[in-house]
This record gives C-alpha cells, structure tokens and sequence, in this order.
C-alpha cells in the first residue's frame, strides 16, 4: 500500500507539471514555433489523426494520472515498495484519491437491451461492459507495453543489447525500400488496397496530442517536449536533405481505470464494422451527415462538403469532403469508397420506401442504416479477407460467413475494443499502396487526353480535384479503376509514393510511412515482433540471425543490417518480412494477429449481421459465396487495358519461399 501523503504530493507536482506544459504550448503558439493549419505536411498528418477536443480532455487527464505515477515511480520504485501494474486497474485506494482531484466521475450507460439498432458511439453493444467497442475509449493490449524501462510511457529507444535502436528512418531505407521496381499482385485487384484502408477508418483512428487551441505542434525545432517523437532524417539519405526531420507528434494518452499504470492510447472511432465511417461516432456527426431518412450528398450524389476539414484545393468550386470518418480526404480512390456506401445508404432507403410506405424517417433511415452495415461486414468476411488470408486461417479463426442459418457465434466475454497491436500490424495494408491513380471508362479501360491520367499518387493525398472531373463523376471512375488494376504486391516494399513522399507540400517536405509505422509502434509501447511469435504459440526468436525461420534469407540479411539482435525488430517490419503461409498472402504472425482480431470484431459483436437477435434479419436460406476469379482470363485483359508502365511480374519478391 502507497502510503497516502505520498500520493498527495506526487498528485500536486504532476498538476503543477501539467500547468506548465499548458504555459508553455500557449507561449510556444505565440511564438509561432507552433502553427494553426496552413497546409504543410506536418499540418496534414496532424489533421489525419483527430479533430476532437475530446481527446486532448481524456489526454490530460491520463498525462496527469501519468504524471503522478511516474513520481511514484521514481520516488519509491527503488525501494521495491511499489511496482507498477501491467494493467490500469491499480489498487482502488489510489484510484479514489485519483478520482477526487483528477479525473471525472465514471459515466452510467441507461442501454435497451430490445433495441434492434445499434447505438452511434458503440456504447451499449456489450449490455455488461458497455464502453467495450465505444468510440473515445483506450484501446486494449494482447500484450503489456513495452516503454523504456523505469519509464511509466517513455518510447523504447534502447535495444536488449543496452545500444540504441535503429532509427525507422534507416530501417525503412534498408528493409522497405523499393529496389525492384513496382511489382503487382495479379490476384488481387486494388479493391484489396481500396477495401483495407477504407476498412481500418471504420475500426481504428488514434488521436495526437494538439497544441493550445488545437495547433500544430512543433517537434523538430524543441527538444524534449513530452508531446514529441520526431524521426531525425540519417545523413545521406536518399531522398531526405541531411538535418531535415520529420515532425511527428505522440498519440494523445489514455489511462481507463484512471489509475496508476502504463500510459495507453485512445480510439476515437466505434471498434465495430458499423459504418462509422460512413454514419460517425458521435450523435453530432451524425447529425451533421443526416437528412431525415437520407444521408446527405452534394451535386452528383457526391459527399456533401466541410469547409473545415483542412485539404488543399487548386481549383475554383472544389470542396473537402464530409464524412463519418475525418480522413476521408485522404486520397481521392478512399473519398469513392465513402461516396459508394453513402449512396448505398439512400439507395435502400428508396427500396424500402417503395414497399412500406407507413414507415417515417427515423425507421426508414435506422433499416437502411443495418443492412448497409450488414452488407460491408459480409463484404469484408467474405470477400475482403479471403483475397489474402487461406482457409485455415479464415477456419481457425471463424471467420467464414454462414452459407446457410443464423450464426450462434456470439461470445458476450469477447471485448471488441480494437487493440494497440493490431493498430500497427494491420498497417501491413500500406505494402498495396500504388504509386499512381486513375480513372477509368465504363468499359473499364485507361481512358485518354487531357486531365485523363494516370496521376501521381502524391499530388492526390487530401486533394479531392479527381472527384470532380468529368462532370463529378470522378468516383465512379476511380472505381472502375481499383475493379480493373492489380494491387501491388503484399511484401515489405512501401512504393515511394508512401515512403518518401507522404503528404508531401509545396516545399517539398513530406514523411515516410514506413518510419512513422516504426515510429509508432514504439511510440505506443507495441513490444518488438518477437513477442509477438511467442504470443502467437510460434518459435521464439534468439540472439541468433538463424531464429527468424519465417523470414527468407534476404530478409534476414536485410534486417540483420540494421538491428543490433533479432528481438529487437519491431512488429512492423517483422511481420512484413515474413514469408506468406501456405495459399495465403501474409506470413504466420500477421495470419494470428489479424485472425484474431477479426474474430473478435465478429463473436463480440452483438449486432453481427448474421444473428438473430436482436435486430432480427431473415435466416439465410441459401447464400451463393463469392465466385472464384478466372485468372488466365483477368490477367490478358488487364494487359491489353494499356497498363504499360506496370511491370506485371507474379513472382513476387522475397516473401514466396
Ligand atoms: C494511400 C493510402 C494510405 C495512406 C496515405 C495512409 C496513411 C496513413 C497515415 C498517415 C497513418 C498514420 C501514421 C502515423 O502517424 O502513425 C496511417 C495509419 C494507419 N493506416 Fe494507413 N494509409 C493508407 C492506406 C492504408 C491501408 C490500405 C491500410 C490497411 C489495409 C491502412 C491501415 C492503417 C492503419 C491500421 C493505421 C493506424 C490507424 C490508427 O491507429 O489511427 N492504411 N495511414
Ligand atoms: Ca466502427
């Protein structure tokens, strides 16, 4: 037991810590070091990770609960009279006083448990632990963290060996690199690319700290400031000037049982796949989405727009998009796929309209909300997940939708809220990111003249310009171009597009995914890969080069190159340079990692579309599964669509045996 003045005092040095923080983000903003949104490339990665006040709330407070414990920590760590719990659920006596000066009192939930429809934040899904899958709440842990030790939240920045761990920055420039040049996936079509991301935004969005009054904060020109783990670009770097940096800020904190522990991080967006990014999370962005029974749209059924949203527009007319997830903007490709499901939506509701002419808005609209919501899981369970995952995995797993009945695979003990780990891993999707955008006729083919493309992919990110040629119909062919192309390959290649020219402004300054990926995953205490084998029942990783048996040998070269010993890897980088498992297209620990995640994401869904209660569909009587696709047919007509300047090649790098 923490003796009770000792909390005191760590608790009032923690407030006036914070108190000075705030001082000095207002001062820094003053003094122009930080900047309100002005379309640089550090503004629109900040814009791509949040927009709500309500996180940097929950923030402070967890950097205070932090705060407080890492006093503990550093006054009574060293006569082993405290230690710190791997899980923030820490002994109640901390936690009240906790709750009297810091933190807010727990919210009550008032669920109807005969509701057939679900809420819009998530809340109530799980009537017994409603904040499980909730939008705001603290994403959870397979793992405990893995921060610098002695440190309640610091990054991990030194190996098992005690030297340094590499910068991202080289291990993205060793490993990720593009050295063959861009090589595709003839089976699958870039639905996989398009499906996956648009996927995540409705699982997924981790917030960052903002700055006072919601500014960009600085990270390269202070040192030490608690909100930053900014990438120092390595001399002679090939695409980066030497002393440039990449600017990049901490995910905001989050501390659920407000009590002394490691620092976590937060998930703005309902964990289900619930459409939320097409209908929101909060009661308020629906709101602002809403027309009675109808979602709204602008001229051309395209999403209505939102001046607010921070992209860049060139041309007179042109607007950001609005929709239930901020990213949308994010490349024009991702803004069709909000625009497809957002018309599915009004479509429904003119098919129901038609045959039940009683119904009012609220019914219309909530019907069409579940079956458009039932439509994208079936898609993702199967189609999306079939184009790289093999039976076993989808077995295993159970991931398979019925072929006939209702499900009974609820597990009302399975959490949803999405957890940190698969937050980095699923980033594996960023190996199918191409390096050009198109749009294609209605006979599915490159069409020709001006403003006709193919485009550079960079000059799209947060740029909607696509999305209004050809009369606004720019959608529809953005999407007869991911029907029509291959996906680049699932390896550890990030195209350059991503890797050196991320949201890249008009001076040139961008970021590398890759890195940030790193960057992340020790940002937010995500343990190296190893841990991640043993977790998943694999063999464990050495001291030894010869431990990684999943990699092929050039993998292996590749990261023994940069890393000091094998156990250091971070899980990025470990699971995509793993060799795909048998009639798969990714390797054994991204198969566990993804596997169970999805499973979680269907058993403790209680609005899973194949149910019968408590929204009730139909029982499936007979359901034809999605057909197998003629390859030797698919892979002549691609090439005869003019797909010259991809180097169609199936043996694909290093990740086949
Ligand atoms: C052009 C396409 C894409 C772009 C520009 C993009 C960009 C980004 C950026 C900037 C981040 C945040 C990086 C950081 O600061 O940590 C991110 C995170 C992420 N991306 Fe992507 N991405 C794309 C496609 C995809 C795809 C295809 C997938 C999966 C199939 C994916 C999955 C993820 C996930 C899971 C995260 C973490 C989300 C979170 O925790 O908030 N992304 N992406
Ligand atoms: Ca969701």
């Amino acid at each position: 037991q923490i003796p009770t003045d000792n909390i005191a005092s760590a608790i009032i040095s923690a407030s006036r810590n914070q108190a000075a923080k705030r001082d000095r983000n207002r001062q820094l903003l003053q003094d122009g070091t930080d900047r309100h949104f002005s379309g640089r490339s550090e503004d629109l990665l900040q814009r791509f990770h949040s927009r709500r006040s309500k996180s940097q709330e929950i923030s402070n407070i967890a950097n205070h609960v932090f705060d407080t414990t890492q006093h503990l920590l550093d006054r009574l760590l060293h006569c082993g009279c405290y230690k710190l719990p791997n899980s923030n659920s820490g002994s109640r006596d901390v936690s009240m006083l906790m709750i009297r000066g810091v933190c807010p009192l727990p919210t009550t939930y008032n669920c109807d448990p005969l509701s057939p429809y679900r809420t819009i934040d998530g809340s109530c899904n799980n009537l017994n632990n409603p904040e499980w899958g909730k939008s705001n709440v603290a994403q959870r842990r397979v793992i405990g963290p893995a921060y610098e030790p002695g440190t309640v939240g610091g990054p991990r920045v030194t190996g098992i060996t005690g030297k340094p761990l590499p910068n991202p920055r080289t291990i993205s420039n060793v490993v990720h690199i593009n050295r063959n040049g861009f090589t595709t996936n003839l089976n699958i079509t870039l639905h996989t690319f398009q499906m996956g991301q648009f996927l995540d935004h409705d699982v997924i969005r981790t917030p960052t700290e903002t700055g006072a009054d919601g500014a960009t904060i600085s990270c390269c020109q202070t040192l030490d400031r608690p909100e930053c783990i900014p990438i120092r670009v390595p001399p002679g770097d090939p695409h980066f000037p030497d002393g440039t940096c990449m600017s990049v800020v901490r995910s905001a904190a989050a501390n659920p049982g407000c009590t002394p522990g490691f620092r976590q991080q937060q998930n703005e967006i309902t964990s289900y796949i619930d459409g939320s990014n097409v209908y929101g999370s909060t009661v308020d962005e629906l709101n602002s989405l809403r027309n009675g029974e109808y979602m709204k749209t602008s001229l051309g059924n395209n999403l209505p727009s939102n001046l607010d949203t921070g992209c860049i527009l060139n041309h007179p007319g042109e607007f950001c998009h609005h929709a239930g997830d901020t990213r949308v903007n994010t490349v024009p490709s991702l803004t069709s796929y909000h625009t497809l499901f957002l018309n599915e939506h009004n479509r429904i509701v003119n098919a129901l309209k038609a045959v039940n002419p009683s119904w009012n808005a609220e019914k219309l609209f909530q019907e069409a909300r579940k079956i458009n919501i039932a439509q994208i899981q079936h898609i993702v369970y199967n189609g999306y997940l079939k184009s790289f995952l093999n039976k076993d995995v989808m077995a295993t797993y159970n991931l398979a939708s019925q072929r006939t009945g209702y499900s009974t695979s609820y597990d009302k003990t399975r959490d949803a809220t999405i957890s940190n780990d698969f937050g980095i891993a699923y980033r594996m999707g960023h190996t199918w990111i191409p390096s050009y955008i198109d749009l294609y006729s209605d006979l599915f083919t490159r069409q020709t003249g001006p403003e006709m493309g193919p485009f550079d992919l960079v000059q799209t990110y947060n740029n909607p310009h696509l999305i209004f040629l050809n009369g606004r119909t720019g959608s529809q062919g953005l999407q007869k171009w991911l029907t029509s192309d291959p996906c680049p390959s699932t390896d550890r290649v990030i195209e350059d597009s991503a890797r050196n020219r991320l949201f890249e402004d008009s001076t040139g300054a961008s970021f590398d995914l890759a890195a940030l990926n790193i960057n992340r995953g020790r940002d937010h205490g995500v343990p190296p890969y190893g841990e991640y084998r043993i977790n998943c029942g694999l063999s464990p990783l050495t001291s030894s080069w010869d431990s990684l048996v999943d990699q092929n040998p050039t993998s292996a070269k590749l990261l023994s190159q940069v890393y000091d010993d094998p156990r250091d890897i971070d899980l990025f980088t470990g699971v995509l340079t793993e060799k795909w498992v048998n009639g798969s297209q990714v390797g054994p620990t991204l198969s566990c990692i993804l596997g169970r995640e999805f499973q979680k994401l269907k058993e403790g869904d209680a609005y899973w579309y194949e149910r019968p209660a408590p929204q009730g569909f139909t029982s499936v009587i007979s359901c034809t599964t999605v057909p197998s696709i003629d390859f030797t047919q698919w892979k002549s007509t691609t090439q005869t669509r003019g797909v010259d300047d991809l180097k169609i090649n199936d043996n694909i790098l290093d990740n086949i045996d």
